[in-house]
């Protein structure tokens, strides 16, 4: 059922460079996060620390009732396999086809029959697609069907949790429309936690149970993703709008006099109905027709559709 992470009082420094510092979120078990933020915010940084690659300077990240930031080398090691990570890239090794690939965590970290692993790799790659695929090496496939192989060997140890940075960068707007139900499919399947970085906001109106946001070494919010979609923080108005108005400038910060100029002006175009201000809710991505859905989906349909009726009868 996937398993709840909380991140407590966590800072991150290289040297004299605070990445950020006192960010405290609970990433709710079996649910799909987004974390999003500006270039160089920290994103990786935090998805490394989650998974213990880094070592933060404080505060803690309890994944089932230990805290992994003390946790020696060995430990680390163990709680490792609970998550599987698709990295950019994929990641993949470039001399090996992707059935090997595939199987490499397999063959690394359990004992299993090559009979075994077999039915495990194929499994994994019906799951995302790639039936047909196995003796093509990573160099002869399109970039989408890298993540996809990526996303297929972070599946093999039955993760309860899977981080994923940025998995739709490089990837077409229907490529990454794929991706996006695959991961709603897959999370709906196997019902692990999920954090996923992305810059796309689209995938990020659509995908995710919760939106987190990092910014000027913080995280400025974490939350639901309808409470997000309706925020009226200006920064998160600005990232979730992907527009130039707002505190995020191009070398990350703004001048403040600016900022509310910007933000009057937005205002103004609202107020005279140029939808300028408008805070859309865009409607979830579902899983396919087919796919049973756990049993918080029911809860999530209710709290949408209160939502839904509320909006009407407020008109808005
Ligand atoms: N191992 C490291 N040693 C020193 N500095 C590092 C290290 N890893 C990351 N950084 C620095 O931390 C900052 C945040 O980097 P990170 O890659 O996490 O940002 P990001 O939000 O993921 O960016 P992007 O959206 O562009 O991928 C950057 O300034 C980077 O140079």
């Amino acid at each position: 059922m996937g398993v709840e992470i909380r991140v407590e009082g966590l800072t991150k420094s290289f040297g004299r460079q605070v990445i950020w510092q006192d960010v405290s979120l609970t990433l709710p078990a079996g649910e799909i996060s987004v974390m999003l933020g500006p270039s160089g915010t920290g994103k990786s940084v935090f998805l490394k620390t989650l998974v213990g690659l880094l070592r933060p300077d404080r505060g803690s990240v309890r994944i089932a009732d230990r805290d992994i930031t003390r946790l020696r080398e060995h430990d680390l090691y163990e709680v490792r396999k609970l998550f599987g990570v698709l990295f950019q890239d994929g990641a993949l090794f470039g001399s090996m086809n992707l059935y090997d690939n595939i199987a490499f965590p397999l063959r690394e970290h359990t004992r299993r029959s090559e009979a075994e692993i077999r039915r495990t790799v194929l499994e994994k790659m019906e799951m995302v697609g790639l039936i047909g695929a196995e003796e093509k090496l990573p160099g002869e496939i399109s970039g989408g069907m890298r993540k996809r192989a990526g996303l297929a060997r972070a599946l093999v140890l039955d993760p309860e949790i899977i981080l994923f940075d940025e998995p739709d960068s490089g990837l077409d707007p229907v490529r990454v429309a794929y991706l996006n139900q695959l991961i709603v499919d897959l999370n709906a399947q196997i019902d692990a936690t999920f954090l996923i970085v992305t810059h796309d906001i689209a995938s990020a109106r659509q995908v995710p149970d919760n939106i987190g946001l990092l910014f000027r070494r913080e995280l400025v919010v974490f939350g639901p993703r309808e409470r997000l979609l309706n925020s009226g923080e200006p920064v998160v108005r600005q990232f979730l709008h992907g527009r130039m108005q707002g505190p995020i400038g191009m070398a990350e910060e703004k001048d403040a006099a600016q900022v509310e100029l910007e933000l009057a002006q937005l205002d103004r175009g609202a107020a005279a109905g140029d939808g300028g201000g408008a805070r859309v809710v865009t409607p979830r991505l579902l899983p396919s027709p087919g796919i049973t859905r756990p049993p918080r989906w029911e809860a999530i349909a209710r709290r949408e559709a209160e939502r839904h009726s509320r909006e009407e009868v407020s008109g808005t």
